[in-house]
């Protein structure tokens, strides 16, 4: 491949407390991550020498742009409105933190929205930090709608090696998720699910629904959420065309995906889905923003406070999510050069 050709990925370290500087330093300082991409970097360069520490090796960066275009070395475009927040509490939720992470992020949005960035590689964030710097979204997700002016569903992907999932509902307390759970939304996550995995290739995706309630229900006798609502939606979906099938028990779903039945599962809400995901493999987990018209890519785990400066923190997920970032936006950016 050119190195024109090479995708554009904006990359941010996420939370400045937690495990992302560490994990972003170890990820570029590979060789082979900087020869399958043009890494735009949006940081400041003391967090840079902080990350470096932690993975205890620096991390390589130039501001010349030439220099990194020629020598391909991740470009630093310095940080986001909230310079100069370093140096910044650590292994703690803080409301500087938060604006640091959310003010990069928003330097990348602006990067994919003018196309110089084909896709988004964001460290892990936390959602307290977020909150407590003022974000009004319950999380990154809503967030980016509103950034993007996105009014159509989104979810947030899930993804293993061989299965993928999306949710109904997501990062909204127990109470809430009832009424989270409609026809319309179903639906709508339903084809969102079809249309990712047919996007990553597969022709005709084999989707599993999982129920809500404990044994699908049994007859209504535990709950009518999958008598009026999911069976209806699984049949709006399978009328479309999608292979879609379910509500199934959501205690063994998993086990059947597992063994190879589905391509994805859609989840009525966050736990049911990631307790499986998780336990089949936390060290390679990918979160992709779904919906959205620009790819975003994060690891499945958190900021991991308890880690920090250890240098321990596995890079499996990081690595996975940035190679799904460089795959979509190198397609992306091959659809934009035609
Ligand atoms: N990509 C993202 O932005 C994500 C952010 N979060 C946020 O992270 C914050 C903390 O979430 P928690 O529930 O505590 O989950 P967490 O994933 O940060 O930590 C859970 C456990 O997994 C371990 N762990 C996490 N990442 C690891 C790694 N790379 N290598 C080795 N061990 C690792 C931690 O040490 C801890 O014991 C929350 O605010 C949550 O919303 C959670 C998931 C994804
Ligand atoms: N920041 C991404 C995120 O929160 C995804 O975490 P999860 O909801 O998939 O656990």
């Amino acid at each position: 491949m050119t190195a024109a050709a090479l995708p554009r990925i904006a990359v941010t370290l996420g939370d400045p407390a937690g495990i992302g500087p560490e994990l972003v330093a170890k990820l570029l300082s590979d060789p082979a991550n900087t020869a399958a991409a043009r890494v735009l970097l949006i940081s400041d360069e003391r967090e840079l020498a902080e990350a470096g520490e932690d993975a205890g090796t620096p991390l390589p960066y130039t501001t010349d742009a030439a220099k990194a275009e020629a020598e391909g070395l991740p470009l630093l475009l310095g940080e986001g409105a909230s310079r100069p927040a370093a140096p910044f509490e650590r292994k703690a939720a803080t409301a500087a933190g938060g604006r640091w992470a959310l003010d990069n992020l928003e330097v990348a949005l602006g990067l994919a929205k003018s196309q110089e960035a084909d896709a988004i590689l964001f460290a892990p964030l936390n959602k307290s930090s977020l909150h407590l710097a003022g974000l009004s979204e319950n999380d990154e997700l809503r967030w980016f709608e509103v950034e993007l002016g996105v009014e159509d569903f989104t979810s947030e992907l899930n993804v293993l090696p061989g299965l993928w999932t999306a949710r109904v509902t997501s990062h909204v307390s127990v109470a809430e998720v009832d009424a989270g759970i409609t026809r319309e939304r179903v639906v709508a996550a339903g084809r969102l699910l079809d249309e990712v995995l047919r996007e990553s290739g597969l022709e005709r995706p084999r989707i599993g629904v999982c129920a809500l309630n404990p044994h699908a229900g049994e007859s209504g006798r535990f709950g009518r959420h999958e008598i009026d609502i999911i069976a209806p939606a699984v049949t709006d979906l399978a009328d479309a065309g999608l292979d879609v099938k379910g509500p199934f028990p959501s205690d063994t779903i998993f086990l059947r995906a597992r063994a190879g039945e589905f391509d994805g599962i859609l989840t009525m809400y966050h736990d049911q889905g990631q307790i499986a995901m998780k336990l089949m493999g936390f060290d390679g987990g990918v979160t992709i923003a779904g919906g959205l018209p620009v790819p975003i890519c994060t690891p499945a785990h958190g900021t991991a406070f308890d880690l920090v400066g250890q240098g321990a923190a596995n890079t499996g997920s990081i690595q996975n999510a940035f190679d799904i970032a460089v795959r979509i936006g190198a397609q992306r950016r091959a659809a934009r050069q035609r």
